[in-house]
């Protein structure tokens, strides 16, 4: 049965809530162990529903994942894989964008494997034409079938000189995850030099990887011919984090972040503080709050690393919804990442899109029919409404429009939520929120 969030918006949310390893690392450094010849070790683990969808895809593959219940870490055992059956595989269509990234180590350990059709996040056409690419030119034969594609290496794989048309973070982790055990050197440029990238080069070099990265977004690759196992510590969810920023931010409130850290949040930092947020720092977290006085309306553009984050957008438009006077967001890495706005409107919030770029960051949308700008006027009297979460961050977003609106909102599809936010109810109920789930 589906279940029903219903929010009493308008109270301030106070309290502590502990961020752990990052969904945009935690998956990727599980498909990473994989490659090795002895078991791995991750900690920092959350309980989300990639890393259940992640673990799953490994076990019929016959990799040993287990872990202890509480404290987040993770075995994994790859010493008996195996190819899976199509039909075991094809129960995870639709469910993430992760098992894409199976192709380069499934293929170096079974000759071939095959890949459902991704899910993740409809904010956009998220075409997978550079993985394809760039796992041809190692020498991988792709066959694209009804319900995902078949990938084998018949002459097996081989370093190779590359180049990434937009720097994907995606594409960059197929090729380190495919190039570490090609042999001989591979060179990727326009690489994406996302902190989750430099924590799975961490990783992987542990496991015994040759790979430096130039600060010209080149990476190079020089191939092993054997890779061991790793024991890392996942990054923290910078994601999470921004976005427990930005409910203190809007509620008006004061939320202790245990496991966020500075180093990976400076472009989003920058801009809660222009727009009116405090934040301080501390060994194990830090604290995030509304400084007082009216929220100061920016311009704002989203940018690969290290710009303003397309993840953090949405919480902070919520934010923005409040300043005093007008706004102007720029998405510049996805076509499509406004669809959220529509509920934030029926809350009240004026917000216009534009097909145009209002803004001067290079972006590959501006001549085509996207609506990828916002202008946004505030401050605006959010109202509780019905709520049918679209994806990941916007739903998180609603959640906190909703938190801080006047009046009852009834929130469906939070499912969705729990792919990147982990026990996200309890830590919204543990910071004071009058809420209450339902079945219907
Ligand atoms: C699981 C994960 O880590 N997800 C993150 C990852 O997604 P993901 O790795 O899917 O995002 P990418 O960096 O690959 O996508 C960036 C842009 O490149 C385009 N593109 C990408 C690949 C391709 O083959 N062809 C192509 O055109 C995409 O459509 C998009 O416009 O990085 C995004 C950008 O920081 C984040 O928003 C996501 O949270
Ligand atoms: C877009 C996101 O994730 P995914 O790539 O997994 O869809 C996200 O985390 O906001």
């Amino acid at each position: 049965m589906a279940k029903l969030l219903t929010i009493q918006g308008g109270k301030p949310l106070q309290g502590e809530v502990h961020v752990r390893g990052a969904k945009n690392l935690v998956p990727k450094a599980m498909v990473a162990s994989l490659l090795g010849s002895e078991p791995s070790q991750l900690r920092n683990v959350p309980e989300i529903k990639d890393v259940e969808i992640v673990t799953n895809l490994l076990t019929i593959h016959g990799v040993k994942v287990d872990r202890d219940s509480t404290g987040g870490t993770m075995t994994l055992d790859p010493r008996e894989t195996y190819s899976a059956e199509h039909s075991e595989i094809d129960a995870y269509a639709g469910d993430s964008r992760i098992p894409i990234l199976f192709c380069g180590p499934l293929m170096h350990k079974n000759g071939e494997a095959f890949i459902p059709d991704l899910g993740g996040c409809r904010i956009g056409d998220r075409p997978i034409d550079y993985h394809l690419e760039v796992l041809r030119n190692f020498g991988a034969v792709v066959d694209k079938q009804p319900n995902g594609i078949h990938i084998s290496a018949p002459k097996g794989l081989r370093g190779a000189k590359l180049e990434l048309p937009y720097p994907s973070v995606g594409a960059t982790e197929q090729v380190l995850l495919t190039a570490v055990l090609a042999e001989g050197i591979t060179e990727l440029k326009n690489a994406a030099v996302e902190p989750e990238i430099h924590d799975l080069i961490a990783i992987l070099q542990q496991m015994g990887a040759i790979i430096t990265v130039y600060t010209d977004r080149t990476i190079r690759i020089e191939g092993v011919a054997r890779l061991s196992g790793f024991k890392h510590r996942a990054i923290p969810d910078r994601n999470e984090s921004a976005s427990w920023a930005s409910a203190a931010l809007v509620t008006q409130g004061d939320i202790y972040v245990r496991g966020a850290a500075q180093r990976d949040l400076t472009a989003f930092l920058n801009i809660y503080r222009k727009i009116g947020g405090e934040f301080e720092v501390d060994e194990e977290g830090m604290r995030f709050w509304h400084a007082g006085g009216p929220l100061k309306p920016l311009v704002l553009e989203t940018d690969v690393h290290p710009g303003f984050m397309t993840d953090w957008q949405q919480p902070m438009v919520v934010a923005l919804t409040q300043a005093h006077g007008v706004s102007i967001v720029h998405e510049t890495v996805y076509e499509n990442r406004f669809g959220f706005t529509n509920a934030l409107k029926r809350m009240g919030a004026g917000i216009q899109l534009h097909r145009e770029c209002l803004g001067s960051n290079p972006c590959r949308f501006g001549q085509r029919n996207f609506l990828h700008s916002a202008v946004i006027s505030g401050p605006a009297e959010l109202k509780g409404a019905d709520i049918d979460i679209p994806d990941l961050r916007g739903g998180f977003s609603h959640l906190i429009a909703a938190l801080a609106a006047a009046g009852t909102s009834n929130v469906t599809g939070i499912e969705i939520i729990s792919r990147g936010y982990e026990h996200f109810i309890d830590k919204i109920a543990g910071l004071g929120a009058d809420i209450a789930i339902s079945e219907r």
